[in-house]
């Protein structure tokens, strides 16, 4: 039977004369990580800052754990998890002393052994005696996410956790997220702008615009069952890397470069090796994911629609 931890039904939300949330239904399976992906405005934020009862849809309604974030507010929130904005630490106690301080502010009883777990998933043991301004971006990050977990919600909310992280970090809290889904099914939903971090990071994406739900891609699908991608190879000489690449499909050649579509992931490096067997010289390989594809082609759609 379908398990959804995370069910959005009918969000409408108007600021004023503006529609900007207009009828968007979601839902999301347990354990599992969602992207949530559109253009800057589309209202990613006003949509998560709904699910999680900051501010009240005009109509719909949110469903945690199938308990209602209008009827049942308290049992609801009891279950979800969020970084909306910054996590509000304090520079001047230690990690400890603001996981305590949270942990008294919790509408839950939070023990000292669920203090201790949690810092073991972000793996901040280290630091849990160092002050907060102390921390590098990364940690603090982690100690938000943390924070965030003390009352063991089953669904957590992150908008854009990446920011401003740098390539370390961002691998970091993809490890401890991925974890977070696939040892203690957690189920997450992530807004990002990055496409590539969202590919690396997500099950799935669910891609919206001008505050409506256009696709959800599976991302399992976009890397390796489906043959989805375009491989883009510079190789020199062409007409012989173009000899060599025939048997792969149609070849389009654009300029020095040749181009060719519906290949997967897994195939790249016998493509590669196909030419070089050959003596041919290979300058560079890039390939176009699918949900690169996929967002450009959805966003544009819309927007052709429009005018
Ligand atoms: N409190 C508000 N009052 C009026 N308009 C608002 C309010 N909050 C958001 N909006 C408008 O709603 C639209 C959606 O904004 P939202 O922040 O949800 O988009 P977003 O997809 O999160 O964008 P970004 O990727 O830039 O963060 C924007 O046009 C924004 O100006």
């Amino acid at each position: 039977m379908a398990d959804y931890p995370l069910q959005v039904k009918g969000l409408n939300k108007s600021f004023g004369k503006a529609h900007i949330i207009k009828d968007m239904s979601f839902q999301l399976q347990r354990g599992q990580i969602y992207g949530f992906l559109g253009p800057n405005g589309s209202g990613k934020t006003t949509t998560i800052r709904m699910i999680v009862s900051l501010i009240k849809p005009n109509s719909g309604d949110v469903l945690i754990e199938g308990k209602s974030i209008q009827t049942d507010r308290k049992a609801a929130l009891a279950k979800i998890g969020a970084i909306v904005e910054d996590p509000d630490l304090y520079g001047y106690l230690t990690g400890q002393q603001n996981l305590e301080h949270f942990a008294r502010l919790s509408n839950e009883t939070i023990s000292k052994e669920r203090i201790k777990e949690v810092v073991a998933l972000v793996e901040l043991q280290d630091a849990m005696k160092k002050k907060v301004k102390n921390y590098s971006l990364g940690m603090k990050q982690r100690l938000g996410i943390a924070v965030s977990l003390l009352h063991k919600p089953s669904v957590l909310i992150l908008d854009e956790p990446t920011n401003g992280l740098d390539p370390k970090g961002i691998r970091d809290l993809r490890f401890y997220l991925q974890r977070l889904a696939k040892e203690d099914g957690v189920t997450l939903l992530v807004s990002s702008h990055q496409l590539n971090e969202i590919e690396m990071l997500c099950d799935r994406a669910i891609v919206i615009k001008k505050g409506e739900v256009v696709d959800e891609i599976s991302m399992n699908e976009s890397q390796t069952i489906e043959k989805t991608l375009t491989v883009k190879i510079e190789a020199k000489p062409v007409q012989r890397a173009l000899d060599q690449l025939a048997p792969f499909g149609a070849v389009k050649q654009n300029g020095d470069t040749l181009e060719l579509e519906k290949q997967s992931y897994e195939d790249i490096p016998t493509i590669i090796s196909a030419l070089v067997k050959e003596n041919i010289e290979v300058f560079g390989v890039t390939y176009q994911n699918r949900l690169e594809d996929a967002y450009f082609t959805l966003t544009e759609e819309q927007e052709e629609g429009v005018s």
